[in-house]
């Protein structure tokens, strides 16, 4: 995303406020998944949703992306309600999810595989869809290019997705999700799996990338937490228990104490 784009965009946004939810809530039958959460995402921050186990951070993400529709309550992505959307919908309009889960074309080079993506956006082809012909191409090479010197993978291009590293993998999932220029970038545990090397590198990245877009994280290591974020949501069964920078939730004893009590992903 260009410098320009950013602003034009940071400029629609009302008070900084790019994703609110209102009273959301979302049910499994009996089960309160997410209850009664009223949160505001602000434009160009890094916000981490931390929590115990079943908390519902990834409820939440998936309420965000349109995978669940909200049970009662608001979702507003600058400032239109995006609540039940259709996920395509809600990727068009800048609400992109980063997936922890492989999610490209293992055959294809690391080059194609964010062509594909870049592709989808500039010309309405979707990957997978090897049949129809939408023209031009180069724009979308040139534009994954760009995206792949982002995300330090430019060195690699060329290579087949199979033959990358780990962390090399994983960076090209973020480049895939770049590729779709969001304004908001959902990112489900950016670094699990990852050797101290590969955190580092990617935590790194994770600043960078904030400079362009705003972030969302679901995060269970405090030490990145702690060191990235510039506000904190802390759900604990299904509400939002305290929501703060990193220093106010360090200290908040509700936040000790669900951790405590509820005991923690680690
Ligand atoms: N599709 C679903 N159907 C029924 N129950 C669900 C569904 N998705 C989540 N839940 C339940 O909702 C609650 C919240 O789950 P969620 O996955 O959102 O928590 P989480 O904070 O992401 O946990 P974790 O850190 O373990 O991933 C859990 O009790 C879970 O079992």
């Amino acid at each position: 995303m260009t410098t320009s784009t950013t602003d034009a965009k940071a400029a629609e946004v009302e008070d900084g406020i790019v994703l609110e939810t209102e009273s959301l809530t979302k049910k499994f039958g009996a089960l309160t998944a997410v209850d009664d959460v009223s949160l505001q995402i602000e434009s160009g921050s890094i916000t981490s949703i931390i929590g115990p186990n079943g908390a519902g951070k990834t409820t939440l993400f998936n309420l965000f992306t349109g995978k669940h529709a909200p049970t009662t309550g608001n979702i507003r992505f600058r400032g239109n309600e995006i609540g039940g959307e259709e996920p395509h919908d809600i990727v068009t309009s800048g609400i992109v999810r980063s997936f922890q889960i492989t999610n490209f074309f293992d055959e294809l080079t690391a080059l194609e595989n964010v062509r594909l993506a870049t592709q989808a956006r500039t010309t309405g082809f979707r990957p997978g869809d090897f049949v129809r012909h939408h023209g031009g191409i180069e724009r979308p090479i040139e534009e994954a290019r760009r995206v792949l010197e982002q995300v330090h993978l430019a060195d690699v291009a060329d290579r087949q997705a199979a033959n990358l590293s780990y962390g090399q993998r994983r960076h090209l999932e973020i480049a895939i999700s770049l590729a779709a220029d969001p304004e908001l970038l959902l990112m489900d545990e950016p670094t699990a799996g990852m050797s101290p090397e590969e955190t580092r590198e990617t935590v790194e990245l994770i600043t960078e990338i904030a400079a362009d877009v705003t972030l969302v994280l679901i995060e269970h290591d405090m030490n990145i937490v702690m060191d990235i974020s510039d506000r904190i949501a802390v759900m604990n069964k299904g509400s939002l228990l305290a929501r703060g920078t990193p220093a106010e939730i360090q200290d908040d004893d509700r936040v000790q104490e669900a951790y405590l009590g509820g005991g923690s992903d680690e």
